[in-house]
């Protein structure tokens, strides 16, 4: 279980408090602002919160070693820097240092994370000669080829074409199957309808919404927090926001 109890952020949040559950994908929405990516980098425990404690298996995350929580949490964030202009391989690879494992592991990690991600024609390729969205791909490949138990990340379907978005999320599926942890940010309200377990919902650095998506993003909640009047239309799992 991974726990925020009470987050304080000044201008960013204001006492949020949640239980995820691995095994579970849960879908993080809000309007711009609403305090969403600052809530991911305090669960990733990038971002210390003035108040309040985030908690990994009931211990609190700040107490964790930096490797421990860099094996247990993997984080993407919103606008992933790359530093040096490797190959798409070797920038997954880059997520294997914390683990000190064999190169037998390694790889079969590293071939999964690109696999997953439709990227093996791309393994030579340097970042600098990728689109936005393969560029996206490989560095989710980075996050993934580290085999987190959890998975923190912050819009990891904006850049990517219909295809490789439902590709994805069938993935994260089987990871979330297989245990691991699956926490998104999405602006794409039908993808957290349609695709997430449960939804939760900031507004203003406050939880409007936490529950499962068709409570979660009702339309009466969707009018408040977006102020956009919306109509859900379709069946359960293929809704589309009429607006
Ligand atoms: N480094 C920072 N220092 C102070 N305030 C910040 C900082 N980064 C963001 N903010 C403010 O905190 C609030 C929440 O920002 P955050 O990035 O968490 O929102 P978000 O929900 O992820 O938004 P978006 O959908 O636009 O990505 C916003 O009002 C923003 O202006």
């Amino acid at each position: 279980m991974l726990a925020a109890e009470a987050l304080v952020l000044p201008g960013r949040l204001r006492g949020v408090s949640l239980n995820l559950r691995a095994g579970e994908v849960t879908a993080i929405c809000g309007p711009n602002g609403a305090g969403k990516s600052s809530l991911l980098s305090c669960l990733a425990g990038l971002l210390a919160p003035t108040k309040g404690a985030v908690t990994l298996d009931d211990a609190p995350l700040a107490a964790m070693h930096p490797e421990a929580r860099a094996r247990a949490l993997g984080y993407l964030p919103q606008t992933p820097e790359v530093a040096w202009d490797v190959s798409v391989q070797t920038l997954a690879s880059l997520g294997r240092l914390p683990w000190r494992s064999s190169a037998a592991e390694d790889s079969a990690a590293i071939d999964a994370a690109l696999d997953a991600l439709d990227l093996p024609a791309f393994a030579h390729r340097p970042i600098s000669q990728l689109s936005g969205g393969e560029r996206a791909r490989a560095l989710l490949a980075r996050v993934l080829a580290g085999t987190p138990r959890w998975l923190l990340a912050d819009e990891p379907l904006a850049n990517l074409d219909l295809a490789h978005q439902l590709a994805l999320l069938g993935h994260l599926r089987a990871c979330a199957a297989r245990g691991m942890g699956v926490v998104l940010v999405l602006h794409d309200l039908a993808l957290a309808m349609n695709h997430a377990d449960r939804v939760v919902v900031l507004e203003q650095g406050a939880l409007a919404a936490d529950g499962p998506p068709d409570l979660a993003l009702a339309e009466p909640v969707i009018a408040k927090v977006w102020n956009v009047p919306a109509r859900w239309l379709g069946e359960p799992g293929a809704r589309a926001l009429a607006v």
